[in-house]
């Protein structure tokens, strides 16, 4: 089975966890990255990205859309942005034609968790198995908790 990794990830966390779920499974990897990369500066970047998902502005995206035909399994990660997948991830899967295909999201926080992740990633893959996820504090993931969630999914 074909698996692709995608994630965006501003200050590295959620970059590691998909490396490590690459390890894990074989997948491909594949980074997710805006024409114009974010701020640094914490404050800045959180009212930023607060108005965007306010607004449901998409960010014009540096990544081409890859062919996606031979993959059945994507891992699709993201960082908790005010309980939402980033801005960029929603541009990218807005133009992605996933209908069919098994979701698997992934993400990392500050403390809250997953917030509504799981459920917008189900509104915008329409006619996809969006499959449960996987939600690390910060930069703290471990080889077991990635293993047993790929098992919990059966990936
Ligand atoms: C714009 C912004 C909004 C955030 N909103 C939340 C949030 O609502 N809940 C939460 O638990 N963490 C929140 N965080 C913390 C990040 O989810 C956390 O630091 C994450 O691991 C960052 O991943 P990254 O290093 O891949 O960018 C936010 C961080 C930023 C920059």
């Amino acid at each position: 089975m074909k698996s692709l990794i995608l994630y965006y990830s501003h200050s590295g966390n959620t970059r590691r966890l998909a490396e490590l779920i690459a390890l894990e499974t074989g997948g491909a990897l594949l980074e997710i990255l805006p024409k114009t990369a974010y701020p640094q500066d914490y404050t800045t970047v959180v009212n930023q990205a607060r108005r965007e998902l306010q607004t449901g502005f998409r960010p014009a995206l540096k990544t081409e859309a890859p062919d996606l035909a031979g993959y059945d399994l994507l891992f699709i990660g993201t960082p908790n942005w005010w309980n939402s997948p980033a801005p960029p991830v929603a541009a990218f899967l807005d133009r992605a034609e996933l209908s069919g295909k098994r979701i698997a999201p992934f993400c990392t926080h500050g403390g809250g968790g997953s917030g509504h992740i799981r459920r917008d990633i189900e509104v915008l893959c329409p006619g996809a198995a969006v499959l449960p996820e996987l939600a690390v504090y910060g930069g703290d993931c471990r080889e077991s908790q990635v293993r047993s969630w790929l098992s919990r999914i059966q990936a």
